[in-house]
């Protein structure tokens, strides 16, 4: 299956365990790779058969700016279901990094996969 992907997405984020965290926006950085058959959209030159990333991207930064969780893994699951839902995307795999939260360390994150891929 062919990937439409969106790297190094920023959108600023409420969330986080701490008290302190809960006061402020802190950015994230999203990775999205998307599983999308793109012969239709290929053979038609139409938008309308493709996995339209500036639409997903518009809906991540609304998504993520509407939420507020303590936990990266509470955001991850509710937006990858909400880009499957709202898309019709059969699998994907959302990474997200939280930089600089962590004074050790470049960036802290995980990485989701959903779905199933024929
Ligand atoms: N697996 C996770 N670990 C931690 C998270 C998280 O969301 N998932 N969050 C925190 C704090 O909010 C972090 O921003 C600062 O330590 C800690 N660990």
């Amino acid at each position: 299956m062919d990937r439409v992907f969106i790297h190094g997405l920023a959108v600023d984020a409420r969330i986080g365990v701490f008290e302190w965290e809960k006061q402020l926006q802190q950015p994230l950085i999203f990775d999205l790779e998307m599983a999308w058959d793109i012969r239709q959209a290929a053979a038609s030159d139409d938008l309308r058969y493709a996995l339209n990333y500036q639409a997903v991207t518009e809906f991540v930064e609304q998504f993520v700016g509407q939420q507020q969780f303590e936990l990266l893994e509470s955001l991850l699951e509710r937006l990858a279901a909400a880009l499957q839902a709202e898309f019709g995307i059969v699998w994907l795999s959302i990474r997200v990094e939280k930089p600089a939260v962590v004074p050790q360390a470049r960036a802290v994150g995980l990485r989701i996969e959903r779905g199933t891929l024929e």
